[in-house]
């Protein structure tokens, strides 16, 4: 059997297990197309500093090319030229932490198997898909085109380049998304917007995971972060196309090694509160280390995938039922969900009714009775 090759973007947050058996909601695509008015005069320039570039959006000079975007309550951001990026997306506007950026049904998804070849999958889809759409889709970038086929005589070749650069997962599928998938890509502390597939609504959320002001790049993070810059530039570079100079890539020396050091500590750490799972370690153990990687993490600026790890937490506390620490961890991940995934979906709902009573948590008294301890981070 053929398999589409999977999405190479990762999903931002693995559902966890609280969330599972909600993900069987049937399809029911509903486009959104907004499209959003040029803003006259709006010009973008390269203007950087410390670190985090961000671009000059004053009434000069010419305006850049507005594509479709999403449906969204209050555009936030404009598709503009970057140099050595192709297009991304700019902040017209100061963006809170935890607003919704990006709201976006598919264009279409696939199946990530199929007995269909790839390429005719792509082609048929996309022949169905609205005339604005498939247009959205057409002008997207793409990279690792097959050397010695000409992508003039080639569209379906083309469109599965297009499918292969941009998909994103959708919850068991691939999707793509035309607005989101201009989203440039950055490193652990680079990134400010995360994604996800919310299986109720059937569509993609991008929220900003920190501020960002007016002039800066949105950007994303195509794979995990958590290794050396080397590891994630040997990836980037196979799987689409650049050298990585986001301001995490661009540090010195020095400081990139106390940054690879720091991710790869909270990798391994990762593996080590995991392994509570099959008894290896006790809940304590379990907890001091959930609490060592917050603060490597905050060390490094890597606020994503909290929410998650939050919600873990208050998990091996329920098992061991130390009802007070549950509630302190719940409270974190309904703060740190609630930026990433958004008030109203429904992993904030579950960690709201464990905050309320620890008791109710499905694995609530499944382990010896342990007091494992709360969060030592404040936020
Ligand atoms: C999903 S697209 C993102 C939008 C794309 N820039 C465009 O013009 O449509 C992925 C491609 O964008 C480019 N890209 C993404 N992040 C980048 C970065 N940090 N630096 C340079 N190029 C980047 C690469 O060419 C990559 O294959």
């Amino acid at each position: 059997m053929p398999s589409v090759r999977p999405p190479k973007r990762q999903r931002q947050l693995p559902s966890d297990a609280a969330s599972k058996g909600t993900r069987s909601a049937p399809f029911g695509h509903r486009l959104l197309w907004l499209a959003v008015p040029a803003v006259a005069g709006l010009a973008v320039y390269l203007v950087g500093g410390r670190g985090v570039h961000t671009f000059n959006i004053n009434d000069s000079g010419s305006a850049p090319e507005i594509t479709y975007l999403p449906s969204v309550k209050r555009a936030s951001y404009v598709v503009a030229d970057l140099p050595g990026k192709g297009k991304g997306l700019v902040a017209i506007r100061d963006i809170k932490q935890g607003e919704l950026v990006i709201q976006e049904s598919p264009l279409f998804t696939v199946p990530t198997s199929t007995s269909e070849s790839p390429t005719a999958l792509i082609a048929r889809l996309l022949r169905n898909a609205p005339a604005e759409g498939r247009d959205a889709f057409l002008n997207l970038s793409y990279v690792n085109f097959p050397e010695g086929v000409d992508p003039k005589t080639s569209p379906d070749q083309v469109a599965l380049a297009i499918f292969q650069t941009n998909a994103v997962a959708a919850g068991e599928q691939a999707g793509i998304f035309p607005g989101m998938a201009r989203l440039n890509h950055g490193c652990s502390s680079a990134f400010n917007v995360v994604y996800t597939w919310r299986e109720r609504e059937q569509q993609l959320f991008v929220y900003a995971l920190r501020d960002v002001q007016r002039g800066q790049e949105l950007l994303t993070t195509y794979t995990d972060t958590k290794r050396t810059r080397q590891e994630r530039r040997g990836f980037l570079s196979q799987q689409y196309g650049f050298k990585c100079t986001c301001a995490v890539c661009s540090l010195d020396d020095a400081a990139s090694q106390a940054s690879d050091e720091r991710l790869t500590t909270i990798a391994r750490y990762y593996v080590h509160f995991a392994s509570w799972g099959s008894g290896t370690i006790s809940g304590v153990e379990a907890i001091s280390t959930i609490n060592k990687i917050w603060s490597l993490e905050e060390e490094e600026g890597y606020w994503s995938e909290r929410g998650r790890l939050a919600a873990d937490a208050a998990w091996i506390a329920a098992s061991h039922s130390d009802a007070s620490a549950a509630r302190l961890w719940a409270q974190l991940a309904i703060r740190w969900y609630t930026y990433e995934v958004g008030a109203d979906s429904d992993l904030v709902s579950e960690v709201r009714r464990i905050a309320a009573d620890p008791e109710e948590h499905p694995a609530w008294s499944s382990r010896e009775p342990l007091v494992v301890g709360g969060p030592l981070a404040l936020r």
